[in-house]
């Protein structure tokens, strides 16, 4: 049987876009009691902040809590405001070597994002913003409730999904910001908090 085949190990990873980028979704990457642990050291250690935004020219404060933390204090702007990280803590530290060691590659900055449920979510966007290396890999852990994440395609407009399981590592790397969105849509389905963060290579020398 094909659970017995995969039993004890880890599920294969899965690709969700056809073309122009690629997104790997790893499925759970942290046994169960290790993820709980993770979520609720993340809950009490962070600090965490209410975004803020200037969407058509009005200021607001979302209901989703974000966190920012690098190896510099460097300066982030996003939704047209400039945020300044935080330095590392041990536990993201740790966090950021398993990334690390899934994607083969470094990152020097955690974007945290705390939706405390399903009525607060992320709407359509590409993480390109000029601070950020052109088509550099993004690495997303996810703990907490489980929520659906989908992509888009800027031209196409055709939609690809997956269901971002707790303790689960998702990867998007390639062309894949320049061509496809992403969001986190809200749901009525989901009564309890989730922890998102998104490891990702700011760059340290202006082009
Ligand atoms: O919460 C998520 O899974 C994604 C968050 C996201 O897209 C972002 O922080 O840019
Ligand atoms: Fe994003």
């Amino acid at each position: 049987m094909i659970d017995d085949l995969f039993a004890g190990q880890p599920a294969p990873v899965l690709e969700l876009l056809p073309f122009d980028g690629s997104v790997l979704y790893h499925g759970p990457v942290i046994p169960t009691a290790q993820a709980d642990r993770y979520y609720r050291d993340l809950l009490s250690d962070i600090e965490w902040q209410h975004d803020e935004a200037v969407i058509y020219g009005k200021h607001i404060i979302t209901k989703r809590k974000v966190a920012w933390y690098a190896d510099q204090a460097f300066r982030y702007t996003y939704s047209k405001t400039t945020k300044v990280a935080k330095p590392w803590t041990l536990l993201l530290l740790e966090l950021k070597a398993l990334a690390e060691q899934h994607c083969k590659t470094s990152f020097n900055s955690c974007l945290l994002n705390l939706y405390h449920d399903g009525a607060e979510g992320m709407s359509w966007h590409s993480d390109a913003e000029k601070e950020l290396e052109v088509n550099g890999t993004i690495a997303s852990l996810s703990l907490g409730a489980e929520r659906k994440f989908a992509f888009k395609h800027k031209s196409s407009k055709e939609t690809h999904s997956v269901q971002l399981e707790h303790g689960s590592l998702l990867v998007m790397q390639g062309e894949t910001q320049s061509h496809w969105l992403h969001s986190l849509p809200t749901t009525k389905k989901v009564n309890s908090l989730r922890i998102n963060l998104t490891f990702r290579q700011i760059q340290t020398v202006s082009p």
